[in-house]
């Protein structure tokens, strides 16, 4: 299935388990692959018959920079499922990174999900 994918969203949210956490913003790196045919914009050189990324991106750093939850795991599924019903993303590919949450961890520590129906 061809992808429309939005790589390194930064953006800021309390997200975090301890006391410490829930009082400051914290940075995220988001990395989205999103499940799209993209032939009949390709065909007709129109944006209206595709996924438009800064439509996804707007969308997904108003909902994740008012969040609140403690697991990136949370927050990880509810964005998953938001981006599906309404942009009508069939499948995707979704990872979270927290970038300081553990300082030897050069490459940030977080998670990964893939969710829907990924048709050929
Ligand atoms: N699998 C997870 N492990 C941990 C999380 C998390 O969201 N998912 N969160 C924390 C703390 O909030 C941590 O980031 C503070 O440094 C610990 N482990």
């Amino acid at each position: 299935m061809d992808q429309v994918f939005i790589k390194g969203l930064s953006v800021e949210a309390v997200i975090g388990v301890y006391d410490w956490e829930r009082t400051i913003l914290q940075p995220l790196v988001l990395d989205l692959d999103l499940g799209w045919d993209i032939r009949a914009a390709a065909a007709g050189d129109d944006l209206s018959a595709t996924l438009d990324y800064a439509a996804v991106s707007q969308r997904v750093l108003e909902y994740v920079g008012t969040s609140q939850f403690q697991l990136v795991e949370s927050l990880a599924e509810r964005l998953a499922a938001l981006i599906m019903e309404e942009f009508s993303v069939p499948w995707l590919r979704l990872r979270v990174t927290k970038p300081g949450a553990v300082s030897e961890a050069s490459g940030g520590v977080g998670v990964l999900i893939e969710r829907g129906v990924r048709t050929a």
